[in-house]
């Protein structure tokens, strides 16, 4: 059993490692889902409301509430499958809930590539504003910090450098995806020459 977590910042890849899962047959449990679900479910509209009801989520239920309640979401995805891909973990509160849960079986991985090679990413993606405007861009990253993404990313088990092509990408993360539990914290840049940036952290672990 394997679950990874996801963290990066905006454009920095998760999308298109959630992608690769869904590819490869891993199902994907979205955190920001959770929190659309919750503002049909007090008749927002998920687009203009998303922070708005991610802040109140934390003030109403706890910090971890968003990961509390992708929690369920994840266990019932295990009953069918082996691995399981959690996409865009924000806080060190919803990191800390997740390895209370899953213990070893929790891999982070932090998905990462520099602010110039994300912003010209996003402006060609053009999502939405915070895509092609790079204040935008820059007020979305500092929030995003706010909530302790910095803190949760010097605490990844993997760090995947996004700055080759997404080809290679996509296939650093497939290897990832595949590897053993037994090889965590390993390099596994056999596939690829270990040229796309892997570095590992032990974090004390056995
Ligand atoms: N290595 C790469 N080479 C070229 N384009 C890439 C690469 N990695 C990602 N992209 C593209 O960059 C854009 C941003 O990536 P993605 O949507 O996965 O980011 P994200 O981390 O999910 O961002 P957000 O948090 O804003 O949703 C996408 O259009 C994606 O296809």
């Amino acid at each position: 059993m394997k679950v990874i977590g996801t963290v990066g910042l905006p454009g920095s890849g998760k999308g298109e490692a959630a992608s690769v899962a869904r590819d490869a047959g891993v199902p994907v449990v979205t955190m920001g889902d959770v929190i659309r679900s919750e503002c049909r479910e007090r008749g927002l509209e998920p687009a203009e409301h998303h922070g708005e009801i991610a802040t109140a989520l934390r003030e109403e239920e706890g910090p971890a509430a968003i990961a509390e309640r992708s929690l369920p979401l994840v266990e019932v995805e295990l009953e069918s499958s082996d691995v399981v891909l959690v996409d865009g973990l924000r806080s060190e509160h919803e990191l800390d809930r997740f390895r209370e849960a899953f213990g070893e079986a929790f891999v982070l991985v932090s998905v990462e590539a520099p602010f110039e090679v994300r912003a010209e990413r996003l402006s060609d993606r053009g999502r939405d504003d915070s895509d092609v405007d790079r204040e935008a861009l820059r007020d979305r990253e500092e929030r995003e910090l706010g909530f302790g993404m910095g803190e949760v990313m010097d605490r990844a088990d993997v760090v995947v450098d996004n700055t080759d092509s997404l080809e290679r990408f996509r296939e650093r993360i497939r290897a990832l995806l595949e590897e053993d539990r037994s090889e965590k914290g390993s390099d596994t840049g056999d596939a690829d020459g270990g040229e796309a940036g892997v570095e590992t952290e032990a974090e004390g672990r056995t």
